[in-house]
């Protein structure tokens, strides 16, 4: 079988995006890991299938590259969104996304912050704006979903974390039964933040939409930033909005690379 998909990215966050709209297509997570392969594969952090929804203008399933499926992604939601025109509303398993494009960048409304802890979830009941746990000098972070599981680590460098060693670690630790997103944050000052991401199912990666926003809403809840911040990280930096409610909207840009076909 062969299958046409258009390389995009969202600060250095790639996907190979699949229209599934017309032909539709669930990757095995042999596939998915295949496509994800930067030697003998497509290459990207995620997989996107775009298929059809009845409720929105299309619906946006996520694959890690481990083959596991994700509730959210607000890179891919950007990159989506620009194929689907200048307004659009996306479908997730997070929720229904409202996504505008302005000028070359696309806001887009993630939906709301949650910090119970059976909605991150966690295994059992914690504070979730510091959790009382620590891992080789990352300690107390804040837990919430956008949707997916984040955790914030909030840190004095994000440059001398071994993020590389610890994320796995805490990525999976028992606490976590659908695992979780490790963010790491540094406060520049009251309106701009450097963030580092470890992605569940994927790794370490250039930026994180959906990690930008778990970033915002924790520092807000911890009343650390303003509510309007920019979240600088390795591929570029995000526009973030925290409101009342914690309902966070992101802006920023994407990019398009190349189109191809893959055998599978
Ligand atoms: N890159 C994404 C997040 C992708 C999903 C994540 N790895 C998960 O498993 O939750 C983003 O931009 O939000």
């Amino acid at each position: 079988m062969q299958r046409a998909f258009t390389k995009m990215h969202g600060l250095g966050n790639d996907f190979a995006v699949f229209d599934a709209r017309a032909q539709p297509f669930t990757p095995t997570p042999a596939q998915a890991r295949h496509i994800a392969d930067r030697r003998r594969g497509v290459g990207c952090d995620q997989l996107i299938l775009i298929e059809p929804s009845t409720r929105a203008d299309a619906f946006m399933r996520i694959f890690n590259p481990d083959g596991s499926e994700a509730e959210a992604c607000g890179n891919a939601t950007r990159c989506v969104a620009s194929l689907l025109g200048r307004s659009a509303t996306i479908e997730t398993r997070a929720g229904l996304l409202r996504t505008r494009t302005i000028d070359r960048a696309v806001r887009v409304d993630m939906g709301q912050a949650r910090f119970g802890w059976q909605e991150v979830p966690l295994a059992y009941a914690m504070d979730t704006s510091a959790l009382p746990v620590g891992w080789d000098g990352l300690a107390h972070p804040v837990a919430l979903s956008m949707g997916n599981p984040h955790l914030v680590f909030i840190v004095p460098d994000v440059d001398a974390v071994d993020l590389a060693a610890l994320g796995p670690v805490i990525e999976q630790d028992p606490l976590f039964p659908q695992r979780i997103n490790v963010n790491i944050v540094q406060i520049t000052s009251e309106t701009a933040v450097r963030h580092r991401v470890w992605e569940r199912g994927a790794g370490l990666t250039e930026a994180c939409g959906s990690g930008a926003c778990a970033v915002g809403a924790a520092l807000v809840k911890r009343r650390l930033t303003h509510a309007t911040l920019t979240v600088h990280m390795p591929g570029g930096a995000l526009l973030i909005e925290v409101a009342e409610d914690f309902a966070v909207a992101m802006t920023g840009p994407v990019a398009t690379a190349f189109s191809g076909v893959i055998k599978l």
